[in-house]
């Protein structure tokens, strides 16, 4: 078992076995009779990153009087955190239970992941990769990087940037129903402006589901999932794409979260036992996490309710979006069944 221990604890003649789980050198002292190995640590806003030279991998400024304690034991065995690119996107897309999957994928000892939405390679890009770096959190060595920012699945410079970071990169994309997705989209828009048009006056061109579907209008525009990855695989082959399904994630975390972490190159840790059904929220959520060792679910801006939506408008866009997830479905060579 992996517990976290304060490092005063620790002496300099402390013994290492390699972790299961990162294939590294992790320490493992006796306490109370309890053979305990400790767990590559948490970030902490102590540590600073100045002067760096660009180069692949940012060595933080381990200098004893700034590092919090934590730290300092790791240096002294040999472990010295550094920020690095990432090595695995969650692209998008967007309110397709991105989130969700980043929260449950970094309960895996050998991900870390930036918490916040970077927008790196969409809004940020100007910024350079010395600046994207300083946002990722510090790893070890062993532990995969990860960030999640859902705008770049349909941002149409981002493959070709991420392809120039590094052309190994993995991607994650989670999909889910479009029509769901863009109710999903329109209810978090409506969130922020209450004053906002009904929803089937916005999808359709005249206003009623009797008209043209509005593909210009973002919510609808995004669902086109198979547009948006043709130019993902203009660069890279899919070997490096995971499709996730938004509603498995729900269905099944478990099951997906196994996919990912095989996909990622890890051991499966995270399992059934990391989450429970609340059956308040409707949605799956996770015993413990690094952060909290109570049970808890994400937000409340995730699992929101969604307002009534015409029974024609749904008919309508699902027919509008048939022929595109029939492509995606062939493109990915997965049928997510949507209906
Ligand atoms: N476990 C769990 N808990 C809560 N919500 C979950 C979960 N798994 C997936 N989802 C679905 O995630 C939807 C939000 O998607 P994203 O996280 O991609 O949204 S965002 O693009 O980052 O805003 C969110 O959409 P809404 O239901 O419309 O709120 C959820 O349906």
């Amino acid at each position: 078992m992996f517990i976290k221990i304060k490092s005063k604890a620790f002496n300099n003649a402390i013994p290492t076995e390699v972790s299961p789980i990162l294939g590294i050198k992790v320490p493992q002292i006796n306490i109370l009779g309890s053979i305990v190995r400790i767990v590559p640590l948490t970030g902490d806003s102590t540590l600073t990153a100045q002067d760096e030279p660009i180069s692949n991998t940012i060595h933080l400024n381990m200098n004893t009087r700034q590092v919090a304690p934590k730290y300092r034991f790791l240096r002294q065995q040999g472990l010295r955190p550094s920020r690095h690119l990432p090595d695995a996107l969650i692209i998008g897309v967007k309110k397709s239970g991105t989130r969700a999957l980043l929260e449950f994928i970094r309960l895996h000892p050998g991900v870390r992941a930036a918490g916040c939405e970077v927008h790196f390679f969409d809004r940020h890009y100007n910024k350079g990769l010395a600046w994207y770096r300083q946002h990722m959190p510090p790893t070890i060595e062993g532990q995969i990087t990860m960030e999640k920012t859902p705008s770049y699945f349909i941002t149409r410079e981002a493959p070709r940037r991420v392809f120039q970071m590094n052309p190994s990169t993995k991607l994650l994309v989670v999909v889910r129903d479009p029509v769901t997705r863009a109710i999903s989209d329109y209810t978090q828009a409506k969130s922020k402006k209450h004053d906002m048009k009904r929803f089937e006056e916005l999808a359709f061109t005249n206003g009623s589901a009797g008209g043209v579907v509005d593909t210009n209008w973002g919510p609808v525009k995004i669902g086109v999932y198979s547009k948006y990855l043709e130019h993902w695989l203009e660069l890279f082959p899919m070997s490096q794409l995971l499709f996730i399904s938004g509603e498995r994630l729900v269905a099944d975390p478990a099951m997906e979260i196994a996919r990912v972490q095989d996909f990622l190159g890890l051991k499966r840790v995270v399992d059934e036992k990391y989450f429970y059904f609340n059956s308040t929220k409707g949605f799956p959520c996770l015993l413990k996490s690094e952060e909290r060792s109570s049970p808890h679910c994400l937000g409340k801006t995730k699992g929101r309710n969604h307002p009534h939506i015409d029974e024609s408008a749904i008919d309508r866009l699902r027919k509008f979006y048939r022929p595109f997830n029939q492509k995606f479905y062939h493109l990915t060579g997965i049928n997510f069944e949507w209906p």
